[in-house]
């Protein structure tokens, strides 16, 4: 058999499902990045009209909307919906799969894993799961005891998903779309010599957040210190409006350029997400963690404790914030700075794309 014979042999079809948050989408672009560099071929399931339809197309990758209804934990009229979407959802699946015919279906969380999840139960294809939080999601711990394995990053994840494989790896980063001129802070009206501050609320920005940056911009000119600020979309052009023609302020809404930011951010103010904490450790940028007070059995206190616990952040709780408890937080990074950036500099580096891609060969006979 000649090589290129032989590679065609080895080579797999790939279908994601994931949805609803950058969060659970981009450790999948991640996977799919990696993937299709060593030659396989690789599909998105997502919602029709969420946030992963113009994400995973923008990134090139071919995607099949289904319609998926989320079911609330809480009580809620839409939550009737859920059985007749639940299985309108699975057929479509279960129709991309018989066109695509994967060798494997991985899905990374958010609701539309379930639908994509149960289809590839049905369907005989070996599934797969990567949970970024340390409180796993209501669709990862129903599709985990059928996954071959569940890739986590947290140890404590493993005491929720008793029933299924584990293997601790990582949160996959992927490789944003650079402006590929972004390589300078002049570029975006900043100036080199002085201090940045980035400020990101995650894939939706956060208006608590947001709120007390307000508040907190006066004492930060004042300082001389610069700021990068990611509003979100909600509130996005009145921040806009007032503040994009401040001198030492850049601010937007969503942009591809994150990754640039970090690169320049002498320190961060951010929620706690899975990952803008692995893109905070992979740039080496203290923190000042604010976790979401919503977020499913507080997860993301959790995630923010085990960062300040490696002395590479500060947790600050949503309901201390305010502009000095802030700015309190700030000087403590910045008259401690050497500690923080050798903390960080010490971490081992971030190999979950390929640990995850040589499991799933291996378990798939492909290596
Ligand atoms: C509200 C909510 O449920 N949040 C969850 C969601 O967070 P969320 O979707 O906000 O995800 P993260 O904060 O973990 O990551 C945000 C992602 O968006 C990217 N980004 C952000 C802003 C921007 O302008 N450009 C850009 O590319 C970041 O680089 C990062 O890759 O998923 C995470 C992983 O499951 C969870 O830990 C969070 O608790």
């Amino acid at each position: 058999m000649n090589n290129l014979s032989s590679n065609q042999n080895l080579r797999v079809r790939i279908l994601f499902g994931c949805g609803g948050t950058g969060g659970h989408i981009f450790p999948a672009i991640a996977l799919a990045q990696e993937f299709k560099k060593l030659g396989n071929e690789v599909m998105f399931i997502g919602n029709r009209g969420g946030m992963e339809e113009h994400i995973v197309q923008e990134e090139g990758f071919p995607f099949r909307a289904i319609k998926v209804q989320k079911l609330y934990r809480k009580f809620n009229p839409a939550n009737l919906l859920f059985p007749f979407r639940l299985v309108s959802s699975l057929l479509e699946s279960k129709k991309i799969m018989k066109d695509f015919k994967p060798d494997a279906v991985i899905c990374t969380g958010g609701f539309v894993s379930g639908p994509v999840g149960l289809a590839s139960i049905i369907m005989k294809i070996p599934l797969y799961l990567h949970e970024s939080n340390s409180y796993p999601g209501l669709t990862t711990k129903f599709l985990a005891p059928h996954s071959r394995i569940t890739f986590t990053v947290y140890d404590k994840t493993k005491s929720f998903l008793k029933k299924s494989r584990v293997q601790k790896v990582g949160v996959p980063l992927a490789e944003k779309k650079e402006k590929a001129t972004l390589s300078s802070l002049t570029e975006i009206g900043l100036n080199p010599e002085k201090k940045v501050i980035l400020v990101t609320g995650g894939s939706q920005g956060s208006q608590a957040i947001n709120s007390v940056i307000e508040k907190t911009l006066p004492q930060i000119i004042k300082r001389d210190w610069q700021l990068i600020w990611q509003t979100g979309k909600q509130g996005y052009s009145n921040y806009a409006n007032k503040f994009s023609n401040l001198s030492g302020v850049y601010i937007f809404d969503f942009s591809p350029l994150l990754s640039s930011f970090y690169r320049f951010a002498t320190l961060a103010i951010t929620r706690a997400g899975a990952i803008t904490i692995a893109e905070l450790e992979a740039n080496a940028v203290p923190a000042i963690l604010i976790p979401l007070p919503t977020a499913a059995e507080n997860h993301q206190f959790y995630n923010a404790r085990e960062q300040e616990k490696k002395g590479v952040a500060i947790l600050l709780p949503q309901a201390e914030l305010n502009t000095q408890t802030l700015l309190n937080s700030m000087d403590k990074i910045l008259n401690n700075y050497d500690f923080y950036k050798n903390n960080l500099e010490s971490l081992p580096p971030n190999t979950a794309k390929q640990d995850i891609i040589q499991a799933i060969l291996k378990d798939l006979g492909k290596e």
